[in-house]
């Protein structure tokens, strides 16, 4: 899968764009807030039909503008494929793929597979589960529309039983109802993420230890609201039930798959509350790059790998790692300047600058 083309018009500094990306690595070289993450963003945008930045449409219009287009050409399996996106300013967008008209995202999923890398992920390994959760459900959801088609359903009848909760009157036949929903919902859903945890493992195991030069061993483990012996509808369904009453009286779900976490070990210590900075710091780079391996495992070929800033961050040796193990994966990369990774790019790459909105095609 390759990018061979982006357009955009009114998409936040850019007032009309048109490039053509490299098929190796492309390099998009200027100083701050000249529009480098804004070029990632659309790419993502593509790929998930959300920015991993802003929830508001509005945003990533050009201020005083009424609308916004992306467009992104992609080549696969020599077939080629067009994501049209329409970004309206009072938060309605529409999303096209060969002209055709997508009436849920769900059906968006899959068709550019992206795997993004910013400084900001060192939170997946710092901060709360949310951000672990999320970062499952993305990478999850990018590979199977069942998984992200369960999580909507799932959101939303727990939605509903947490208003059920907060209500005055509480009618336990519905609620009896929505633990049915919420568990058939919560057994799929889990037992993908933990096949993913399994996968995070095979190839992680081995990342990590390249990158550390044998020093460390990462180990992902999940860690769940309810038990995950023998079936986990039963299981979740007996949960609920048992922390009914507390749950009706906190107004809230204290069970389920929204709960769930997952531990990151590393040498069996876990990186969350133990980790250096630098610690964490390699388990995301294990954990994007395994998110690259499986994607090529399911779908049969390499998603597009986005680096927004991260090289600056990094010490030598993860440099280098990142930058040899990109050799066959379409890369595009955010920094201030080439100069620093210049030597570390074995390949070919193309250079783009990034000025105000406007970018130079600095060629290959
Ligand atoms: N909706 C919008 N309309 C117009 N300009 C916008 C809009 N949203 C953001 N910008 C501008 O885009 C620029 C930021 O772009 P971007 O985040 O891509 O910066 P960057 O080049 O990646 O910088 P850094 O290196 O600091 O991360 C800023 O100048 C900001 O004012």
């Amino acid at each position: 899968m390759k990018i061979r083309n982006i357009s955009l018009i009114n998409y936040r500094n850019y007032k009309q764009l048109n490039i053509e990306l490299g098929k190796d690595v492309n390099v998009f070289q200027g100083e701050n807030a000249q529009g480098k993450t804004n070029i990632l963003e659309s790419i993502y945008y593509a790929a998930f039909g959300r920015s991993h930045r802003t929830n508001k449409v509005k945003d990533l219009i050009m201020w005083n503008e009424k609308n916004a287009q992306v467009r992104v050409y992609i080549e696969k399996d020599r077939l080629d494929k067009t994501i049209d996106m329409n970004l309206l300013s009072d938060g309605r967008k529409s999303i096209s793929v060969n002209k055709v008209k997508l009436t849920k995202i769900g059906d968006l999923l899959g068709v550019l597979n992206v795997v993004m890398f910013s400084p900001e992920d060192l939170k997946i390994v710092k901060e709360s589960p949310g951000l672990r959760r999320k970062f499952l459900d993305m990478e999850i959801s990018q590979l199977d529309k069942k998984y992200y088609n369960s999580l909507v359903s799932y959101n939303k009848v727990l939605a509903e039983r947490n208003a059920l909760l907060k209500s005055r009157r509480i009618d336990r036949n519905i609620l009896d109802i929505y633990d049915v929903k919420l568990s058939e919902h919560a057994d799929y859903i889990a037992k993908q993420r933990i096949n993913y945890i399994n996968l995070l493992n095979s190839y992680g195991y081995s990342i990590h230890k390249e990158i550390t030069t044998n020093k460390e061993e990462i180990r992902y483990e999940y860690k769940s609201s309810f038990s995950l012996e023998g079936n986990l509808r039963e299981n979740l369904k007996k949960e609920l039930t048992r922390k009914r009453e507390m749950d009706i009286e906190r107004g809230t779900t204290s069970a389920g798959i929204h709960r769930d976490d997952f531990l990151i070990l590393i040498n069996e210590v876990d990186a969350k509350d133990f980790g250096s900075q630098g610690q964490q710091r390699t388990a995301v780079l294990t954990m994007k790059f395994s998110s690259l391996e499986i994607i090529r495992k399911v779908k049969g070929e390499y998603p597009i790998l986005l680096l927004d800033d991260v090289l600056s961050e990094l010490d030598l040796s993860r440099k280098k790692f990142i930058l040899k193990s990109i050799e066959n994966i379409q890369t595009v990369i955010t920094c201030t300047g080439v100069e620093n990774i210049e030597e570390y790019l074995t390949g070919n790459y193309r250079l783009f600058n990034v000025k105000n909105g406007s970018i130079a095609d600095g060629g290959e």
